[in-house]
């Protein structure tokens, strides 16, 4: 193979290209060969000329020699020299080749090339020369592309493998492989592609497999021979200020330079799917910076609302976008009530889409009637999803009345995410993580196997993610990609000028999720701008005020879904001595903490409490416990429920520290009290 690096010292693109060109005329076959030819060809009229000029000026023949032979000397040794990075045989053989030719020039210049045995000298010592070069350079390069390209798949331990047609690109060469049927797989070649990419003197990770679909005995290889992604390119600003939704968020760019675009609504014209989207990536990965950039994309389009929930990290992360149009909710209560009325307010979009003749969000919605598509974005997901009944639903109803949810967590683990959900996401978008089996419960095994490795990353390479996603191409999910390194203020200016574009939340969607229509509407942004806590938003407006407006939902939900569908009392009222058999093991001299209004309920035994109560009773009877229980303990009046329900509402407890796991799986003890010295 021709040299690894190029002149600048760059890893040669063109190298791995020079070595895979196909030459498929006879010409181009016999191109690389015309040099030492050619240069046999000129050695004889060079040396007739130079003797006829010495001749006809006798006083010069003896400077002529002697510099000659100097000269002759000072290019052999120089030969010498310049080969040294090159194989031994190659130096001997161009230090031996350029003597030769120094020699017989020299003495042909002052006897003159035609006189014996210079003449025979020349046509059989000068032609033999020049084929020795050409044999030396057939069996180096094999002549064509075909048995050099056999070369690299003998030498990988895949011999067979015959490389197709390759496309250059900056910074890109890729290609069809065609596998010796029956013999090799893809699986086979993706094992090897480090070791190809060791062999083509390329990083690791530089060169990609990609299983062609159609045949398993094809796959489509990529070299990408430079780390574009070493040195992240900086934020443009916005794409498409003042556009739509529809078009895509960009917000970094592909190894081979391809911007990293995501397209969040469907197209009915593509058959694209609209798309919720799971974001994965350990501490220090980059999720918040890509956080900044997709919240700016969005926020920069005319007919999108933007709402955060980030029960965690509050203004570290969404602080930068105070002032703006996207609707911020920080308290995990407020968070958990958001998503639970989301039911509603997806129903209702989506029959009023129904009702215009959409099957779908379509930009059309919002020019004709001002329905804005709608971005749920949930920070630290595992911690609010628990607590969501049927959140599966929830996604699969959402996506068709325009609404996307954006869940971004560490890792989406089975235990923290369920399949059901999972399923439900559509589009991934994978940051540096711990190990591989982090990286296994976010991308697809497809793009594993054709060489994804984000934790390759950890969170040494910040920003650098892979992206599954409906409207990329899917031989794009394993090409790893890097957002743009951008301050919080370059967005912000971004947000801030596109300000007049930002749409209003429509008024019902607002009632029902307890939000102002206008995010800068509330009291705290007036004061100064910080985050929009929800419990200072204004309360939600129902036709019937004696209705809580989550009891309504409640009832809903369960009239819709039932948790419990084996269990034969569902739906029964629970008979009044149990209640008081298990109201035995509640403490009734301790003080009843605070929990609103529902606290008074607990003594009385309720028909089937409403989901609401049934969370705040078995809370308020946790945080009394003396010692510790599971949830085969926690007496079923409270609640109505089975006892998977109460396991998954204790582990949800024990998320939001309201009790505390205890030694045994499954088991827990109330948070010991503080303060009482106080
Ligand atoms: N594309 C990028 N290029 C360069 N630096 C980046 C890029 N993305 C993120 N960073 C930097 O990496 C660091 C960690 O990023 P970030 O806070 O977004 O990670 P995170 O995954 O949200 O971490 P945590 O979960 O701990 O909040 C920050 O200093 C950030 O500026």
């Amino acid at each position: 193979m021709a040299s690894k690096r190029n002149g600048d010292g760059d890893l040669a693109v063109a190298g791995a290209a020079e070595f895979y060109t196909p030459k498929k005329h006879w010409a181009s076959r016999l191109a690389p060969y015309a040099s030492e030819w050619a240069g046999f060809l000129a050695t004889m009229p060079v040396a007739a000329g130079a003797h006829w000029w010495m001749t006809s000026e006798p006083a010069a023949m003896p400077w002529a020699s002697a510099g000659l032979t100097l000269l002759g000397t000072g290019v052999t040794a120089l030969t010498w020299y310049c080969a040294r990075a090159r194989a031994v045989i190659v130096r001997r053989f161009a230090t031996a080749t350029a003597g030769i030719t120094a020699a017989w020039t020299t003495a042909a210049t002052i006897a003159g090339p035609w006189e014996t045995p210079l003449l025979q000298l020349y046509a059989f010592g000068g032609a033999g020369v020049a084929l020795s070069w050409s044999i030396f350079k057939a069996l180096k390069r094999g002549g064509d592309f075909e048995a050099g390209g056999d070369n690299l798949w003998e030498k990988v331990k895949l011999a067979g493998v015959k490389t197709g047609p390759l496309e250059v690109e900056p910074n890109k060469v890729s290609g069809t492989l065609q596998l010796p049927r029956g013999e090799l797989d893809v699986g086979d070649v993706q094992k090897r592609a480090d070791k190809i990419a060791s062999y083509l003197g390329l990083r690791k990770g530089a060169v990609r497999i990609i299983e062609d679909p159609e045949d398993a005995s094809q796959a489509q290889m990529t070299v990408v021979p430079r780390d574009v992604l070493k040195d992240p390119a900086d934020w443009p600003g916005a794409s498409h200020p003042g556009g739509s939704i529809a078009d895509p968020l960009v917000f970094g760019v592909y190894e081979d330079t391809e911007l990293l675009r995501l397209w969040l609504p469907g197209d009915p014209k593509t058959s694209r799917n609209a798309t919720h989207l799971q974001i994965n990536g350990m501490n220090g990965s980059g999720k918040s910076a890509g956080f900044k950039q997709l919240a700016t994309e969005i926020l920069t389009r005319r007919d999108v609302a933007l709402i955060v929930l980030d029960p965690s990290k509050g203004d570290q992360t969404v602080g930068f976008l105070q002032g703006s149009r996207a609707h911020l909710v920080t308290d995990v209560g407020a968070c958990k009530k958001l998503l639970k009325a989301l039911p509603g307010v997806i129903t209702n979009r989506a029959s009023q889409l129904g009702r215009w003749g959409y099957d779908q969000w379509v930009p059309e919605a919002f020019t004709k009637h001002r329905m804005p598509y709608l971005v749920v974005w949930v920070e630290e997901a595992t911690k609010l999803l628990k607590s969501v009944e049927k959140f599966d639903v929830i996604a699969q109803e959402a996506r068709s009345a325009g609404i996307s949810l954006v869940l971004s967590q560490q890792k989406s683990t089975f235990r923290q995410m369920s399949t059901d959900v999972r399923s439900q996401l559509g589009a991934v978008l994978c940051f540096g993580v711990k190990d591989p089996e982090d990286a296994g419960y976010s991308l697809s095994d497809e793009t594993l196997d054709a060489g994804a490795a984000p934790h390759r990353w950890k969170n040494r390479w910040p920003g650098c993610c892979y992206l599954e996603a409906p409207g990329v191409e899917e031989a794009r999910y394993p090409t790893p990609a890097r957002t743009y390194r951008a301050t919080d203020e370059a967005l912000a200016a971004d947000i801030a000028a596109c300000a007049e574009h930002a749409p209003d939340l429509p008024e019902d969607t607002a009632e029902a999720l307890g939000l102002p229509q206008r995010a800068s509407d509330t009291a705290d942004d007036q004061e100064g701008g910080t985050v929009v806590p929800m419990r200072s938003t204004t309360p939600t407006r129902h036709t019937d005020p004696d209705v809580d407006p989550l009891e309504a939902l409640d009832s809903l939900q369960e009239a819709d879904v039932d948790d419990d569908p084996d269990d034969p009392e569902a739906g029964l009222a629970s008979l009044p001595d149990e209640t008081e058999t298990d109201l035995d093991e509640v403490d009734p001299d301790a003080e009843i903490p605070e929990v609103p209004d529902t606290a008074a309920q607990i003594a009385l035994p309720q028909p089937r409490p409403s989901l609401a109560r049934a969370r705040a009773n078995v809370e308020n009877w946790a945080t009394r416990q003396p010692g510790v229980f599971g949830p085969k303990d926690v007496p079923t009046d409270l609640h109505g429920r089975d006892r998977s329900w109460v396991s998954r509402m204790l582990s949800a407890l024990a998320e939001e520290g309201v009790i505390v796991r205890a030694d045994d799986p499954g088991t827990y003890r109330a948070r010991p009290a503080r303060g009482h010295a106080a």
